[in-house]
């Protein structure tokens, strides 16, 4: 069994009179410890995607399945404790609360979670070692670069021992060379750690590091390089 499952899975959205259909009876199976990346164009349907296998947003119909669980059929309150303990989520600009440090930040997501304080600070400690940051721990995101400040929000994601990690453009808010950082990360977290990630990126480059690449075209998935889209960026 796949670790996700997308089985049949539909979402419109009415936009005036209009009814769109970004995704149209999508099935996807993302095998554990997969990287894949999703590209296509602008309004798609991807971010639809990452928020229906986060349990975000729901589908109209279809089934959505993470490590056994039909989260299509969990309650509201069920749904966001799934999410708590299996889902982490980097976001194109960090969403770092101002106030918090790198380590507060990152600390965040156990505090959903039932663990002992030292558990906790285990957890914490290991991420911010896994994105190479425990010596900022103390400092606030203001004190940080962009790169650093993507780093924590990626340490963020992991701290939960996330079944699957979902990147929404996590490198589209940066310079080259800090992005060709975050995606050597983001590959060392695939490789070494097992982190089953999928990526949304609008950069062919940065989706060349996924180990499986599809683009959304018209509501469906395809393989990429299997589009007439493909040069649509
Ligand atoms: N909550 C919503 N209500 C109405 N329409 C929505 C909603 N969410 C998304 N849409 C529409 O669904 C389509 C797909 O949006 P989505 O954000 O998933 O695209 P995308 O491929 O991620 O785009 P981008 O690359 O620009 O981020 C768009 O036409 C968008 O306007």
């Amino acid at each position: 069994m796949a670790l996700v499952e997308l089985h049949n899975v539909s979402k419109s959205f009415r936009k005036g009179d209009e009814t769109i259909t970004p995704l149209d009876q999508v099935t996807l199976e993302i095998e554990a410890g997969e990287f894949l990346s999703l590209m296509g164009p602008s309004g798609t349907g991807k971010s639809t995607l990452l928020n229906l296998v986060s349990g975000i947003d729901r589908p109209d119909s279809g089934k959505i399945i993470v490590a056994g669980t039909d989260i299509t059929q969990l309650s509201r309150s069920k749904l966001a404790d799934w999410r708590a303990a299996n889902l982490g989520y980097i976001f194109q600009t960090h969403n770092l609360i101002p106030v918090l440090t790198a380590y507060e930040n990152v600390e965040l997501p156990t505090l959903l979670l039932k663990l002992s304080s030292r558990e906790r600070q285990e957890r914490v400690n290991l991420a911010l070692e896994a994105v190479g940051l425990s010596d900022r721990a103390n400092h606030y995101p203001r004190q940080l670069s962009g790169g650093q400040e993507q780093r924590i929000g990626i340490a963020r994601a992991i701290v939960a021992h996330p079944k699957v990690v979902v990147a929404d453009e996590p490198t589209g808010s940066l310079d080259v060379e800090t992005s060709e950082q975050i995606q050597v990360l983001l590959k060392r977290l695939n490789e070494e750690l097992d982190i089953t990630l999928l990526m949304v990126t609008h950069d062919r480059d940065v989706a060349q590091i996924a180990t499986r690449q599809l683009l959304l075209d018209r509501g469906k998935l395809v393989p990429s390089g299997e589009s007439e889209l493909e040069n649509v960026r």
